[in-house]
């Protein structure tokens, strides 16, 4: 057995989060945990929410709210649907908590004492109207390379040019419209990531078994043009982690908080605190310290691949430079982009398909395995109705569905709903159970591996090994001369229901708690001896016909979803 922890890269608190972010992070996170949970690993999957910020004031200001009981009330929301799609956290923490406040002011005081941080004044663009400064991007103005007139201070989202707010032509605060801006001289704490740079170049070089989209980005941003540059890691906001070093006042940084890309990764540490201080474990530092038992621990994370700069290069300098013991990540696996139906998935345009949507109109499983069967591992994928229709009514519906509901019924209106005696396995049998060692073994592969699709097309070519066992095998047919044989025929299949169940788990969770229900038992052990694992339910043993696993998609259904959900969310 061994100690694996797991986590997925933390949704930001604005809003509802769409299948994009879904497939992109919590969900192979996900898949990952259940199947190492199912190998009887001992597993800690953490997740949290990402709370501070700019966008996070401005949604709750939006909302009318205080910030703070903005968070708290999406927090709850994010939650719910986390539940709602069966995310298996261990535990779900906040960015905002306690733990991580002091945790975060302990890692910067020790950056500190290492030489790792310099001040820098900077001159920033202050809004009287709004009382506070502005970010880059909260500044709008015309775009002196295009005349284009809602031109952001970071960027010209129009012809694309890279701007600086003092570039734009009649600035003005995208908070209030006020243009009572001044630029004001004010003083930040970097991070020295350029000091770290041979620490993580090496660091790096050493991790053969990455995938190459998470190097290649890491390797990008540490070699390209001048190099890793050092960052800013302080705000002049309200909300946030107040700036301290350590239990210490910071002097001539009152009033700053930590800039939420310092704060945010060190929140997985956290939260493995939140997690024990919330009665569900004990130890917390067994997962987070080698110096207290994380030696044996193997951490992975998971992330979409805009968020791989920061935990290949930010997080990393943040751990290696406070020179203290913290487990370090072994292995980061990261995802392309899902796109919607012709374009992009988007939180600020509400484009797409989200999560409390989604669970409205279909049960989480539809959705868990139409995106992880497409997830975008190797380039971007996309989200098309017509080929979710196609693949949730063929692999769900067709195969798996499809040959639970055959073989209860069969069984049900020949023998009754017990598992049937009589009759010994013949070469069709020994050819299954040799076809599926096979499968299953490449599914372990795969699995451990973290290929999701092809674990996937592995599920499903076993799916398929059962069902063409049973139209070769065809025990109504068998049944009329031989009922032993048929009998034997059904048993091997229903042993196949809970076989089925077992592996599908980490896909399709909701169906394998169905499946084990029918089969009257709650025996999950996996299958390491398949033969074996075919006899499991022996004969005399009850079984209920299941209702209908999987529903098919009707094309009225499709035009309606499609309909709906092709403008913007409100
Ligand atoms: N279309 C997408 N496909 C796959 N992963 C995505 C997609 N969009 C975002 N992600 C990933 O989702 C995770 C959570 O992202 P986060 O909550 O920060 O939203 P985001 O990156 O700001 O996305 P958006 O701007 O669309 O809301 C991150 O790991 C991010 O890389
Ligand atoms: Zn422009």
């Amino acid at each position: 057995m061994a100690r694996h922890l797991i986590t997925s890269a933390i949704p930001y608190i604005n809003g509802i989060k769409h299948l994009g972010n879904l497939i992109g992070s919590q969900l192979p996170a996900d898949l990952y945990a259940r199947y190492l949970r199912g190998r009887g690993h001992e597993v800690l999957f953490l997740c949290a929410t990402d709370e501070h910020g700019t966008p996070a004031e401005l949604a709750a200001a939006k909302a009318g709210k205080p910030v703070a009981d903005y968070c708290a009330e999406m927090w709850d929301v994010q939650n719910r649907l986390g539940q709602g799609f069966c995310l298996s956290f261990d535990h779900f923490g906040r960015s905002s908590s306690a733990q991580n406040q002091k945790l975060t002011q302990h890692f910067a005081g020790r950056l500190d004492d290492a030489g790792l941080i310099r001040e820098v004044s900077e001159k920033q663009v202050y809004s009287n109207a709004d009382g506070r400064f502005l970010p880059d991007r909260y500044i709008e103005g015309t775009c002196p390379n295009c005349g284009y007139d809602k031109a952001r201070g970071d960027q010209c989202e129009n012809c694309t040019k890279q701007l600086d707010p003092t570039d734009l032509i009649e600035p003005r605060s995208a908070v209030s419209g006020s243009t009572d801006l001044e630029v004001r001289e004010t003083k930040h704490l970097y991070l020295c990531q350029s000091k770290m740079r041979d620490d993580l170049n090496k660091w790096i070089n050493g991790k053969k078994d990455w995938p190459i989209l998470t190097t290649s980005i890491a390797k990008k941003w540490l070699n390209d043009g001048d190099g890793l540059q050092d960052r800013g890691i302080t705000r002049d906001l309200d909300w946030g982690v107040p700036v301290r070093r350590g239990d210490q006042y910071w002097p001539g940084m009152e009033g700053k908080v930590f800039y939420v890309w310092f704060d945010a990764p060190i929140e997985y540490i956290a939260c493995a605190q939140e997690w024990q201080d919330a009665g569900k474990g004990s130890d917390w530092e067994r997962w987070w310290r080698t110096d207290k038992g994380a030696d044996d621990v193997t951490y992975t994370q998971f992330m979409g691949k805009d968020n791989v700069p920061f935990h290949t290069l930010s997080f990393p300098a943040t751990i290696l430079g406070s020179g203290e013991p913290w487990k370090l990540v072994d292995y980061i696996k990261s995802f392309n982009y899902l796109n919607y139906d012709g374009g992009q998935f988007s939180t600020s345009q509400g484009r797409g398909i989200f999560m409390d949507h989604a669970l409205e109109i279909l049960p989480s499983d539809y959705w868990r395995w139409w995106l992880l069967s497409h997830a975008p591992e190797s380039s971007d994928s996309e989200f098309t109705w017509e080929n979710f229709q196609a693949s949730v009514n063929k692999d769900l519906a067709d195969v798996l569905g499809n040959f639970v509901s055959r073989v209860t019924k069969f069984c049900r209106s020949k023998f009754s709903e017990v598992v049937p005696s009589g009759g010994a396995y013949g070469p069709q049998e020994e050819a299954l159970i040799a076809e599926l060692t096979t499968r299953i073994r490449a599914y372990e592969d795969y699995m451990e591996a973290m290929e999701v699709r092809k674990s996937a097309s592995e599920l499903r070519a076993i799916w398929v090994a059962g069902n063409e066992y049973l139209q070769s095998a065809a025990p109504w047919a068998a049944f009329k001369e031989d009922p032993d044989k048929a009998a034997m025929q059904i048993r091997l299949a229903l042993n196949l229901i809970r076989l089925y169940a077992v592996l599908s788990a980490p896909f399709i969770p909701e169906a394998q708690a169905a499946m084990l229900a029918a089969m009257k038992t709650d025996d999950d052990s996996w299958p390491d001896d398949v033969s074996a694992a075919l006899a499991t339910l022996a004969p005399g043993h009850g079984f209920t016909v299941p209702d209908v696993l999987f529903a098919k998609i009707t094309d009225e259904q499709r035009e309606e979803w499609q309909a709906r959900f092709s403008g913007t969310r409100t």
